[in-house]
């Protein structure tokens, strides 16, 4: 691991604005705070601030010499409070209903306001970290100069809010929680055509388990050895929360006066944040008056493509770094 730092700040929940206090930690990458121009980069559902690295899951995005280059720019991520990233128990959010994504975008900002980096070259983020990066565009429409939501939306659709509820039934009653979940999760995050070719009738046979069976179990135990149950029930519960508060004015007020210069990055064959969803939300924008672009990862793998298709996405970045 990189090393990792912490900022103890206060929160306020919603709806009632009760302060608590949380835990956020945090890693640094490329050049020193101060020295360069500063690229966010928000975790997704169960990623963590380790975004470059021996242990990275963005390698091929992020590193000296890749497109987001740490020769030119000081990367920031932080992890979400809650995440049991950092191994402490004591910050795990065992209230984990009483915040949103909104809530942890205001977390960030005042990790940024201790940090005193009041202006982003960049905040970019897939999936959760991406809902998360528009939320803190939203907070802060004059703060950031490129904002990069991959494979996510401004506001979790019913069809989302559904998958959290089973996800969250799963997690309540299962004797294998976390791993059951995530089985049934990996199925939302692929689709049919990407499992379909992933397994070869040669693979199966009547007196072994599926293939897709032991993939899946294999994406079980592995979300179960590097997760706690509070932190997933965190997350998962986060999905449900993506822009609760947000009305049709506020948005056209945001696209009205941002500064900021938005590329999404979607992936056409998307089962959890759908291509018509966001393609739905740039066409808002765009007739508002938002700097506004709309890219497109093609891929059968469907929503985890942003962690598969590392080619097109290096190639849909190089422009803005
Ligand atoms: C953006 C962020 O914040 S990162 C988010 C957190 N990180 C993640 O979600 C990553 C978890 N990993 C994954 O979901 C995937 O591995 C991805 C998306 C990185 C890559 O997807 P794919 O290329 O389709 O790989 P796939 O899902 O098949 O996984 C490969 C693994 O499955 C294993 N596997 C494949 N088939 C089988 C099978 N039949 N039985 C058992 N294991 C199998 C492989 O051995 C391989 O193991 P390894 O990763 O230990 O080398
Ligand atoms: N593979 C992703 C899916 C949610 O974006 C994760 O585990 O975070």
């Amino acid at each position: 691991m990189h090393h990792l730092h912490t900022i103890q700040l206060t929160a306020y929940r919603l709806p009632d604005q009760t302060a608590q206090t949380l835990y956020l930690n945090y890693e640094i990458f490329g050049q020193p705070l101060h020295q360069a121009p500063v690229i966010l980069v928000n975790h997704a559902l169960t990623g963590n601030s380790t975004v470059t690295g021996e242990q990275g899951w963005w390698n091929q995005v992020i590193g000296y010499d890749q497109v987001i280059d740490l020769n030119r720019y000081t990367v920031l991520a932080f992890n979400i409070p809650g995440n049991g990233y950092g191994n402490k128990p004591e910050q795990l959010l065992l209230n984990y209903t009483a915040f949103t994504t909104a809530v942890i975008a205001d977390v960030f900002w005042k990790g940024l306001d201790f940090l005193r980096v009041p202006q982003l070259y960049a905040i970019i983020g897939g999936s959760l970290g991406g809902s998360i990066a528009w939320e803190m565009a939203l907070q802060r429409p004059e703060a950031i100069h490129h904002l990069i939501p991959i494979a996510t939306n401004v506001q979790a659709s019913d069809w989302l809010i559904g998958q959290v509820v089973v996800q969250e039934a799963i997690l309540n009653h299962s004797k294998h929680p976390l791993e059951d979940a995530r089985k049934h999760a990996m199925l939302l995050y692929r689709t049919p055509e990407s499992i379909n070719q992933k397994f070869t009738r040669e693979q199966q046979s009547m007196d072994q388990i599926h293939p897709v069976e032991q993939w899946l179990t294999y994406h079980g135990h592995a979300l179960q050895k590097r997760f706690q149950l509070a932190a997933y029930q965190l997350m998962n519960h986060l999905l449900q929360t993506i822009g609760k508060a947000l009305t049709e004015e506020q948005v056209k007020q945001f696209a009205l006066t941002t500064t900021t210069q938005i590329t999404m990055i979607t992936v056409d064959s998307d089962g959890m944040f759908t291509q018509k969803e966001q393609r739905e939300t740039y066409c808002k924008l765009y007739a508002y008056g938002a700097d506004i672009q709309y890219k497109e990862i093609q891929s059968i793998h469907g929503h985890d493509a942003f962690l598969i298709e590392y080619q097109q996405l290096q190639t849909l970045l190089q422009p803005l770094f």
